[in-house]
This record gives C-alpha cells, sequence and structure tokens, in this order.
C-alpha cells in the first residue's frame, strides 16, 4: 500500500536574497525521495518573506515542472500559521544570513526575532512529533530560541545542522588519502557550527584492504571549509549544505547505519561535562526515529579543551540572545 505524504516544511524556500539559496537546492532533492526515501510521497510547504513572494511562487512553477512523482502537494506562502499546519518535518533555512566578512553575532539579534515567532507558530499548529532541523545561522543558538518558544515541542525534537561539517571532514580526509568518501566514517564534530567547533578524527576509521584502519594515524584534525567557500564562490555553500541537510533528516527518520555515527546539534543532558541547556554538536546514533548520544569515548586533553571552548562561546552566544529578548 502506498505511504501516506509526510508533510516537510522549509522555510526561506525562494533562496531569494541570493546568498547562497540553500532552499532552491532543497526542495527539489526533498520531492526527488532524497530526504525521506523513494517510497515516500510528501508535500512540500514553503514559507518565506512577502517581499519574496514572487520568487517563491516561481519556486512552486518549477517544482509542478519537473513533474517529481513523490510530490504529492505543495504549499507555497509567506503566511507562518499557513506554513506550519500540520508539518512532520521542518527544515528552518529561512534568516538573516551573514555575508563575507561579517560576524556572525551581527545577526543574532535579527535571527532571535524571527526564531521566536517561528517557534509559537510550529508550536501551536505543526503534527504532533514534528523532528526541527535549524539550518540558518546561528544555527545552535537560533535552534536553542525556537526550544525556548515552543515548549511544548520536545527537546528530543529540536535539532541543528553540524552534518555539513561532518560531511567537509569526511571528505577533506577521502580528499587527502585518496580514498572513496564512503570508506571513512565516524568523525566527530562537537560544539558550535562556528569556527570554534571541534572537528576530532581521533575515533574516525578508513576502510582498507587489511581492514579499518584509524585515520588518526594517517591525517592531523581539519579546519572548517565554510569560509573557503564563500571566498571562492562569492557565496556560501547552498548544494552541499542542503545535501547535508537531507541526510541530517533521513538517518533521524530511518536510523544510520550498524557502526557509524553522525554529528547533530541536540540539546546537551550533560554528556561528556557539555553543560547541559546548550544546543551543541555530538556524536549520535540513530534509531527509531530517535537519536543517541555516543556514550563512553576517550577524551584527551587537547580534545577537552577544544570542547570546553565551542561550549563556552556556545554560552556566550546564548546570552547574547537572551539578551536581545529583553
Ligand atoms: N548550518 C549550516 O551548516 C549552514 C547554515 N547556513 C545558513 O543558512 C541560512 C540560509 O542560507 P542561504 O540559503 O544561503 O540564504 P539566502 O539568503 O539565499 O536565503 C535565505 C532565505 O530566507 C528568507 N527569509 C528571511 N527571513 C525569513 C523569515 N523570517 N521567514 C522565512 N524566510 C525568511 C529570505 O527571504 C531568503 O529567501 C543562513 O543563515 C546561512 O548562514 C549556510 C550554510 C551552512
Ligand atoms: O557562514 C555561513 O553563512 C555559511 C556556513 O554556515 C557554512 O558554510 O558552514
Amino acid at each position: 500500500m502506498a505511504k501516506e505524504p509526510v508533510r516537510v516544511l522549509v522555510t526561506g524556500a525562494a533562496g531569494a536574497s541570493f546568498s547562497g539559496q540553500i532552499g532552491y537546492a532543497l526542495v527539489p532533492m526533498i520531492a526527488r525521495g532524497v530526504m525521506l526515501g523513494a517510497d515516500q510521497p510528501v508535500i512540500l510547504h514553503m514559507l518565506d518573506i512577502p517581499p519574496a513572494a514572487e520568487a517563491l511562487n516561481g519556486v512552486k512553477m518549477e517544482l509542478v515542472d519537473a513533474a517529481f512523482p513523490l510530490l504529492k502537494g505543495v504549499v507555497a506562502t509567506t503566511d507562518a500559521v499557513e506554513a506550519c499546519t500540520g508539518v512532520n518535518v521542518a527544515v528552518m533555512v529561512g534568516g538573516f544570513p551573514r555575508k563575507e566578512g561579517m560576524e556572525r553575532k551581527d545577526v543574532m539579534s535579527k535571527n532571535v526575532s524571527i526564531y521566536k515567532a517561528q517557534a509559537s507558530a510550529l508550536e501551536k499548529h505543526a503534527a504532533a512529533n514534528c523532528k526541527v532541523l535549524v539550518v540558518a545561522n546561528p544555527a545552535n543558538t537560533n535552534a536553542l530560541i525556537l526550544k525556548e518558544f515552543a515548549p511544548s515541542i520536545p527537546d528530543k525534537n529540536i535539532s541543528c545542522l553540524t552534518r555539513l561539517d561532518h560531511n567537509r571532514a569526511l571528505g577533506q580526509i577521502s580528499e587527502r588519502l585518496n580514498v572513496q568518501v564512503s570508506d571513512v566514517k565516524n568523525v566527530i564534530i562537537w560544539g558550535n557550527h562556528s569556527s570554534s567547533q571541534y572537528p576530532d578524527v581521533n575515533h574516525a576509521t578508513v576502510k582498507t584492504p587489511a581492514g579499518e584502519k584509524p585515520v588518526r594515524e594517517l591525517v592531523a584534525n581539519d579546519e572548517c571549509s565554510g569560509a573557503a567557500i564563500i571566498k571562492a564562490r562569492k557565496l556560501s555553500s547552498a548544494l552541499s549544505a542542503a545535501s547535508s541537510a537531507c541526510d541530517h533528516i533521513r538517518d533521524w527518520v530511518l536510523g544510520t547505519p550498524e557502526g557509524t555515527w553522525v554529528s547533530m546539534g541536540v540539546y546537551s543532558d550533560g554528556s561528556y561535562n557539555v553543560p547541559a541547556g546548550l544546543i551543541y554538536s555530538f556524536p549520535v546514533t540513530c534509531k527509531n526515529g530517535e537519536w543517541c548520544i555516543v556514550q563512553g569515548l576517550p577524551i584527551d586533553e587537547f580534545s577537552r579543551k577544544k570542547m570546553d571552548a565551542t561550549a563556552e562561546e556556545l554560552s556566550e552566544e546564548k546570552a547574547l540572545a537572551y539578551s536581545c529578548l529583553s
């Protein structure tokens, strides 16, 4: 029997300020089954702001023209209530993006007010058990604000995207070692989706004909390359961010492969002595639609310092965000 359609919200779907256009790259991936599976029909809900209404309608027309067999309907709107009504998955891309040379903190106050308002719309109108992924920067703190203003959505259902950083680390290791990216696994992104994040390869492995080898012996810890993309494209990452958002939701809903973990920004429960009450990126495995932090990994002194530094930045962002609320 055919499955019931899943309603997926994408905010910022018009990609209309032409910063990087994640939404425009993301919606056809969802309509093709990249996010939820090749047998899962979807109804897309797309939200953007009134100045982007015409562009948003253009995206809707393209989705119709592309005749995606899995796409059972499109809601394109500038009304947050209409956009959020009945959604099972919400991917929050809309926001005020950072541009070349801009600090993330410059855009905090604009995003705090956006996320406060959209949290209320989601809380009141989304389907029960809606899973939320915040992509827009500052992603961890936007997710925290969303959590704060949608208290009836369980903590476990609110996350932010660090999968792009995770995938970047996998990609860079595969380039350096000249191996297939699918043979590399279990890197970890700890902390914030910012330059303070700690990409940790201490537990990563690469598949070789002689079995799995630790990556640590082969490469040093890595840097995130978001700024390099902005420099090269004059636009921030879009297709890789969209693809990583699909990976994040797919693994969350359908499960991570046996023996593999991924990085997700989730509400800290104090694991690894990360302060509770932050949205912090951890290694997680997913099963039956629930994520679970991988426990018991040994943490050396270098890693501890890096993990604490990014937690410290998140605590500062949290304080700044709360000061924007008053
Ligand atoms: N977490 C991650 O790994 C990454 C996060 N990002 C962040 O994702 C966000 C989106 O990036 P791009 O697609 O490049 O930006 P973009 O500027 O191309 O698109 C943003 C869209 O959001 C819309 N928007 C603004 N306020 C809105 C609101 N209140 N409600 C609904 N829509 C709204 C804009 O009209 C625009 O269409 C940015 O904050 C960017 O910094 C970008 C790359 C990676
Ligand atoms: O800073 C930005 O807007 C882009 C970003 O998050 C990334 O590429 O990781």
